[in-house]
């Protein structure tokens, strides 16, 4: 494959974080996204609020919806308990690529599976092709115009129950109106805020937790 950015994120990493220890590979990550090139891995500063959301909910079944470089699956999957799976969904084969190298070298293999595809097709088939029956955590951080349109298939395809969490990034930046809009709104969700920066950056966002009432 050709060297493109996210190649060049995981080259790093095996050269200079520990296999097998997830801490290290995040850490590792965001040194050369700080340090060479910015990247649109949730990061540490956001990623410390998702780590919290993480641990209060203990999720057994989390469902993420664009891997990229697998940063956010490792994060998220390092948190969880032994028997616990995380299910992310890529539509990009080079980012699912990396992502699969990448959690290998985390050592989270067995935790993480990654599927390849898109949204409005893999989400409807979870139940019937992954055998899901429910989803406790979902981290949304793919394209901005899917969010809404994904929360609703999510809620169709009867995978949320009372008390899911859903988790969506870049609320602020690049922004995701219609979705904050939805879920405040519908009478479905209790919302909250958490106002933070874009990535490696001094530019605001924020991450919005919307707990489904059910
Ligand atoms: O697309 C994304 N998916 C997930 N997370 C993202 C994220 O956390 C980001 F910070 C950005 C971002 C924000 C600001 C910016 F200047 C550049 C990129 C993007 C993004 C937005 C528009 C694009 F054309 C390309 C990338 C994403
Ligand atoms: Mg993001």
């Amino acid at each position: 494959m050709a060297d493109k950015k996210e190649q060049r994120i995981l080259e790093f990493v095996k050269q200079n974080a520990v296999k097998g220890d997830p801490q290290s590979v995040l850490d590792e990550i965001d040194k050369y996204c700080i340090q060479k090139e910015w990247a649109m891995n949730v990061g540490d500063e956001k990623g410390l609020i998702l780590d919290n959301l993480v641990k209060e909910t203990n999720p057994s079944v989390v469902l993420e919806l664009g891997t990229y470089c697998g940063y956010s699956a490792v994060r998220i999957a390092r948190l969880l308990k032994l028997d616990a799976r995380l299910f992310s969904i890529e539509k990009n084969p080079e980012y699912a690529a990396v992502a699969r190298e990448m959690i290998e070298f985390a050592g989270l293999k067995d935790k993480i599976a990654i599927i390849d595809g898109s949204t409005e097709k893999i989400i409807p088939k979870l139940r019937t092709d992954y055998g899901l029956e429910r989803v406790n955590f979902v981290f949304i951080d793919h394209f901005k115009d899917r969010y809404t349109v994904d929360t609703k298939l999510l809620e169709e395809s009867g995978l949320l129950q009372k008390g899911s969490v859903l988790v969506a990034d870049n609320v602020i930046y690049p922004g995701a109106p219609d979705f904050l809009e939805y879920v405040r709104t519908c009478g479905r969700y209790d919302c909250t805020n958490y106002p933070s920066h874009v990535e490696y950056t001094d530019k605001p966002d924020a991450l919005e937790r919307a707990v489904f009432r059910g």
